[in-house]
């Protein structure tokens, strides 16, 4: 639940420590370096025989329940419950086309912007199942005031924990673009055009972000109201190996909000 001490997977629910006692014994989640998150991906495929698709499907349902446990349908102030969702060429553009079609099930009115589509089977998957579920696709980026006024909120699905270097077009632009619009924005894993590890001081400044797996470095730059954690899917001698010290998900959840 929100405001129960956030407490790791050894340590919780103990009904004889107080918050307070526990939290000082309790380790902290740990923020992920961007080679260490890659390798626990890799891990996922190789050792654990997860398939990307599988883990992708979980990430993108995660992203869609903490947009709408965050902006949920009542509290949309446009006349209809539209969400542009922008998506990139890697596997963070795939969790985005996923939320797209749960954000779909779930009521909204979700747009997809993908410039640059990946020629693999899985994302033509992904997109066409989007098509069949009457999400529209845009052929170009509106500009800021269009998103302001036709949209509830964006969700960033352009760059996740592979970005690396100065920004190639056309994200470049579509990120300039971004840094000018005042509705919401929600990041999936880390806010795009950041560094993996040490965050962006003149970057996007989203209101939600949605770490998946765990928590990247460049997560402790961020000022937004809502950070969830998602992807519910980490075996727990992955979790071990790793250290993750993840919190105990609520019940049947698929997200944790960390604040
Ligand atoms: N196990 C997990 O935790 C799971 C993780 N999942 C998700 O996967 C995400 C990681 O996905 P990923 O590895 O495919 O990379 P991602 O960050 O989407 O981008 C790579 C693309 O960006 C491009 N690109 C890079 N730099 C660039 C630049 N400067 N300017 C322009 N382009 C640039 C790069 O292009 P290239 O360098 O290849 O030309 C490539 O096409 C992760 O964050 C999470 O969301 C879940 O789906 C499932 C479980
Ligand atoms: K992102």
């Amino acid at each position: 639940q929100r405001g129960a001490c956030p407490i790791i997977n050894g340590n919780k629910y103990k009904p004889e420590h107080s918050c307070r006692q526990t939290s000082t014994m309790a380790q902290q989640i740990k923020y992920l370096g961007q080679e260490e998150a890659q390798h626990i991906d890799e891990e996922l495929f190789s050792e654990y025989s997860f398939s990307v698709d599988q883990l992708m499907e979980l990430a993108g349902l995660s992203c869609a329940t903490a947009v709408a446990k965050g902006y949920p349908l009542a509290s949309l102030v446009k006349s209809k419950p539209t969400v542009l969702v922008i998506c990139g060429p890697g596997n963070n553009g795939g969790d985005g086309l996923v939320c797209a079609r749960h954000l779909k099930l779930f009521g909204y009115e979700p747009t997809v912007l993908y410039p640059k589509r990946p020629n693999k089977p899985l994302f033509q998957s992904l997109t066409t199942q989007c098509e069949k579920m009457a999400i529209s696709f845009l052929e170009e980026m509106p500009e800021a005031n269009v998103i302001d006024e036709a949209y509830n909120l964006v969700i960033d699905a352009i760059f996740g924990f592979s970005f690396k270097g100065a920004v190639r077009e056309p994200f470049g632009s579509i990120l300039s673009v971004l840094k000018k619009i005042t509705v919401p924005i929600a990041s999936v894993d880390i806010p795009s055009g950041w560094d993996v590890e040490n965050g962006s001081t003149d970057g996007l400044q989203p209101d939600m972000l949605i770490s998946l797996t765990a928590p990247k470095k460049a997560a402790k730059q961020f000022k937004g109201r809502y950070h969830f954690l998602g992807g519910r899917f980490v075996p727990p001698v992955l979790e071990q190996k790793y250290q993750l010290n993840l919190p105990q998900y609520p019940g049947t959840d698929c997200v944790y909000q960390l604040n």
